[in-house]
């Protein structure tokens, strides 16, 4: 046994509630595995058909695969108590196999009922979704929950964060109290502990916490032989923690130089790399290749991906035959960090540190379980080197790693080292890569947005602050072919990016179909586009139009203004020598002559009128018509 199940079974066989915090890969499944099954077996009155004994929860559907295979093991090793003659017939069993609960495309939730009632488990493993489905919507009914003897939250941490709470709520209070309640977990603290007690309904609970010590050796004295402390930290004896300083710009050559580097000098073929986001997975899932030792095989694995999906990749990494000449590589997100059990995995490398810190060791806990040996590497850019300090306050060291270049070089100077010039040969790998299939340029922009809204997610946010990423160095280690357009990017400085050169009207998806609808896209635009100028040009014609008349009404209005004042002018002179003298009859001729020699045609219309106010004035002189009637011909003038 080991030290968990040593401290766990005893307890949890003698009617105790637990709470176990030991690192992971130290057997924490059979600590709650073996005492469940006991407490089944020995029970003096057999379950019915509809009850259940145990349930079992975990957060992932992997997760819960897994302990179902573990319990199923045990079970088929129990006598078969009767043969029948048809091969069809199930033969009969004391204990029935158990049941697993979790989305799948293979049994919806009312085939779980029909499952249950078939097989008449006493066990039941799922995930919080199906099982609250299965005991409180469709099996609700059927399922009699009043015999259960022991209630399991494994990863119970994670369990019992907020977006597992409300099912979780409504799960337990379904369940009798009268059970036997353990929460399993490598990071159950006891601040988690203490603060989940009374919701999850445990009664005076045995706290496990398995320690482990490691040596560490204490710098050298002079004249003294150099000592070592015991440390105690939270994750596996055997586990070598490193990190890698790095420019945002190195981080994929980094990654292909751990590979390569962990080949060569340990004969590894088995590595997990995780990422920030499942669209990170799918992109990397195709770049890599052009940049990882050939003979690689990748595997992706992510949230997103349809349940019948994620099995198989699991399933074909984890049974992949592996050599150092042909590595198997899972690429995956935080699905797969917690509690899978891959015994074989050498190597796990954190791309993106993972923005929950508690997820840290669990992801490097996917190597050196049950006392092997294994290494686990994290990149760390520029101030994100404050993460070291910030996990060793969590009791989890990490080991400064010499940065990998490209001539296997030892002891760089970090400090003065020029940009890796493989920054270049790799970015031009991979541009040509996306230049093959259009859809890696849309997996390349979906990746990259989704990577830089994961970042302002993280929980240490002192440490990674968006705004010290350097996010043009970033988008390099991708490969982009140009920079996405989003609102964290406009104040960046973008001297030292260029994008590529790419004819983005003939860059075509591999895809036939897609490209099909792409290249009718583009004509619709097109047309869309010729149709738009030729109606602004039209505005534009019209509205110059307009503009134009407007303006010949206002010369013409202004004209006319010019030509009345002249005409007032005029008459002022005609009335004043009119008034005196034959002269002035004179004078008026003399002028009439004058002004025909300058006016143009227009004029004589005014001169016959100035000729008819001659007259009129003549009568007004003699008496014939009054001055008010004068004026009121010719006042407006
Ligand atoms: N008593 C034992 N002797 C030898 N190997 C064991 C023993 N118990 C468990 N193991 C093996 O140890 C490995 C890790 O066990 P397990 O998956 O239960 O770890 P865990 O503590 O639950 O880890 P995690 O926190 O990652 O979920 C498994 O491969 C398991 O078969």
């Amino acid at each position: 046994m080991t030290p968990v199940q040593a401290s766990t079974i005893p307890l949890f066989m003698k009617h105790k509630d637990v709470v176990v915090e030991a690192v992971t890969g130290s057997g924490k499944t059979l600590a709650f595995v073996i005492p469940v099954l006991e407490k089944l077996i020995r029970r003096e009155s057999k379950l019915r058909k509809n009850d259940i004994g145990a349930l079992i929860i975990t957060p992932t559907r992997e997760l819960a695969t897994q302990i179902h295979g573990i319990f199923a093991t045990f079970l088929s090793a129990q006598p078969v108590l009767q043969t029948t003659e048809d091969p069809d017939e199930t033969p009969s069993l004391e204990h029935p196999p158990p049941l697993l609960l979790v989305s799948s495309n293979q049994s919806s939730p009312a085939q779980d009922v029909e499952r249950f009632l078939s097989s008449g488990a006493d066990i039941i493993i799922g995930t919080p979704g199906r099982i609250e489905e299965f005991l409180l919507g469709r099996g609700r009914s059927v399922v009699n929950v009043k015999e259960l003897e022991v209630l399991v939250l494994d990863e119970a941490d994670r369990l019992l964060d907020l977006g597992f709470q409300a099912t979780l709520t409504k799960i337990l209070t379904h369940l009798p109290k009268q059970r036997r309640t353990g929460l399993f977990s490598a990071t159950m603290t006891d601040a988690d502990a203490i603060s989940e007690l009374v919701r999850v309904g445990l009664r005076n609970p045995a706290r496990i916490v398995v320690k482990v010590q490691s040596k560490k050796q204490q710098p050298k004295v002079e004249g003294q032989p150099q000592s070592q402390v015991i440390e105690e930290r939270r994750i596996p004896a055997n586990l070598q923690n490193f990190y890698i300083s790095c420019e945002a710009s190195e981080k994929t050559v980094q990654l292909a130089r751990i590979i390569s580097h962990e080949i060569k000098e340990h004969q590894a073929s088995q590595f997990i790399v995780y990422f920030a986001t499942g669209a990170c997975v799918d992109y990397f899932y195709h770049i890599l290749p052009v940049v990882l030792p050939s003979g690689s095989s990748i595997h992706s694995l992510h949230g997103h991906l349809t349940p019948s999906a994620r099995t198989r990749a699991l399933n074909a990494f984890s049974t992949s035959i592996c050599t150092p000449s042909s590595p198997s590589i899972l690429l995956c997100t935080d699905v797969a960090a917690r509690g899978l059990d891959l015994p074989h995995v050498d190597v796990v490398i954190q791309y993106d540190p993972p923005t929950d810190p508690k997820v840290f060791s669990h992801r490097c806990g996917r190597t050196a379980r049950a006392g092997r040996s294994g290494r686990a590497y994290t990149l760390l850019v520029d101030r994100e080197v404050g993460y070291v300090d910030f996990m060793t306050v969590r009791r989890i060291p990490l080991q400064k790693h010499r940065y990998l270049s490209k001539d296997g070089e030892m002891d760089v100077d970090d400090v003065s080292r020029p940009e890796d010039s493989d920054t270049v040969v790799f970015l031009e790998k991979i541009r040509k890569k996306l230049l093959m299939d259009r859809t890696l340029y849309d997996q390349s922009a979906k990746a990259f947005v989704s990577f830089i809204r994961a970042y302002s997610k993280h929980e240490a946010s002192y440490i990674f602050r968006l705004k010290d990423l350097d996010i043009v160095g970033l988008a390099k280690s991708f490969g982009l072919l140009r920079l996405p357009k989003m609102p964290e990017l406009k104040d960046v400085n973008k001297d030292q990016w260029s994008d590529a050169d790419v004819d983005w009207s003939s860059y075509a998806y591999a895809d036939k179909a897609q490209e099909a609808k792409r290249l009718a896209t583009l004509a619709t635009k097109s047309a869309e586009k010729i149709e738009k100028e030729q109606e602004q040009r039209r505005i534009q014609r019209a509205d110059q139009k307009k503009a134009n008349a407007s303006w010949s009404e206002k010369a013409g209005k202004r004209d006319e203004r010019e030509v009345r004042k002249e005409k007032k002018k005029r008459k002022k002179q005609w009335l004043k020598t009119q008034s005196t003298s034959e002269v002035a009859q004179k004078d008026l001729k003399r002028a009439r002559n004058d002004d025909e020699d300058v006016a143009d045609s227009n004029d004589e219309e005014d001169w016959s009128e100035i000729a008819r106010e001659e007259r009129m004035a003549k009568k007004v002189r003699r008496g014939d018509i009054s001055r008010k009637a004068f004026d009121a011909e010719f006042g407006d003038l």
